[in-house]
């Protein structure tokens, strides 16, 4: 298995590479590749933890070398938030490295499952499907917006509220990646009950986490260290989905033909050819049905500057 990370060289792509390195399995091939010079000595560094993973790193301006026979592609390129900007604010620099980044993966390695972590996912993926739609090569089941830190605030969080050993929180977030438009299904967690203002509370936390990290690091820079866990956390699912493994399940932003959306998260059965199966999110409370329907013209708009940047 081949897994390519783009934007490697980065905060998230070097925590990201790290735990790749330490944790896929064994025989694998870790691709790192980012515009930075530094790039193929963070692959270097890399090769000295012994595990049998075979790490190589790519730099300048063609990603070609790194995405020949890649499995999985995972995608961090781009610049990231300082305080005071939302993540529509990254569009002007990130739709650009995105359409490139996505027509080489088209030309060089059209069947790899792609994870887009750069931000705004809402429009980021729209990018990336219409790129690989003019290229020909689109399949909806290989493209997916990486919501997995959404996952993993609400379980972190959920169980300092309540008390929980963190490992038997689980929980579905569906939508896509900002603001309102991060939806956590607290009302279907298993053995507790939140309060209507807890729900509040609790809802908007997670929906500003990402902003919680941005203000704290104070200019410099959002999430790297969770956003490289959750990255790896999906990136692995992805894995063991190709190898066949059964019921591997996780929230992600896919075009799964929703009602609501064109791209729209919710869980997903992974398989040997990336989506097997979209699965339902379930009953939805009173708070989270209101929630859902106000996200929606958001989500679409931002799912229309994708498309139209492309066409
Ligand atoms: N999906 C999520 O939940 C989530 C979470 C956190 C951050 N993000 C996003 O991830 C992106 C990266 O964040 P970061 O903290 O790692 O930023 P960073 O600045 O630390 O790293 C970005 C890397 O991208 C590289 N890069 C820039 N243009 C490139 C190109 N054309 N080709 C290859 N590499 C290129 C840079 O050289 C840099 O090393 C941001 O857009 C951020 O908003 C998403
Ligand atoms: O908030 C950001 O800009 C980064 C990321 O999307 C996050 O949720 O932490």
């Amino acid at each position: 298995m081949k897994v390519a990370v783009l934007g490697a060289a980065g905060g998230i792509g070097q925590a990201l590479a790290l735990l790749l390195k330490t944790q896929l399995p064994a025989g694998s091939q870790l691709s790192l590749y980012d515009i930075a010079p530094v790039t193929p000595g963070v692959a270097v560094d890399l090769s000295h933890i012994p595990t049998a993973v075979e790490v190589k790193g790519f730099a300048g301006e063609d990603p070609t070398p790194a995405l020949e026979g890649a499995d999985v592609v995972l995608i961090s390129a781009g610049v990231a938030r300082k305080p005071g900007m939302d993540r529509s604010d990254l569009f002007n620099i990130n739709a650009g490295i995105v359409r490139n980044l996505i027509e080489k993966v088209a030309a060089t390695c059209p069947k790899a499952l792609i994870g887009i972590i750069t931000n705004p996912v809402n429009t980021t993926v729209a990018i990336a499907a219409e790129v690989l739609k003019k290229a020909g090569v689109y399949d909806k089941n290989r493209l997916f917006g990486v919501t997995t830190l959404d996952v993993i605030r609400s379980e972190t969080f959920i169980a300092e509220a309540k008390g929980l050993n963190v490992a038997d929180v689980k929980v579905n977030v569906i939508g896509g990646h900002s603001g309102v438009t991060i939806l956590p299904l607290l009302s279907q967690v298993e053995g507790v009950s939140f309060s209507d203002e807890e729900v509040a509370a609790l809802t908007k936390r997670i929906q500003n986490a990402g902003t919680e990290v941005v203000e704290a690091k104070a200019g410099g820079g959002s999430a790297t260290l969770s956003m490289g866990q959750a990255a790896f956390r999906f990136g692995l699912s992805l894995i063991r989905g190709l190898q066949g493994e059964a019921n591997v399940i996780e929230c992600a932003y896919v075009d799964g033909g929703s009602e609501h959306a064109e791209f729209f998260a919710q869980p997903v059965v992974l398989g040997k050819n990336g989506i097997e199966k979209v699965l339902p999110y379930g009953e939805l409370s009173a708070f989270e049905t209101n929630a859902r329907d106000a996200m929606l013209d958001t989500l679409k708009a931002d799912i229309k500057l994708g498309v139209d940047f492309v066409k």
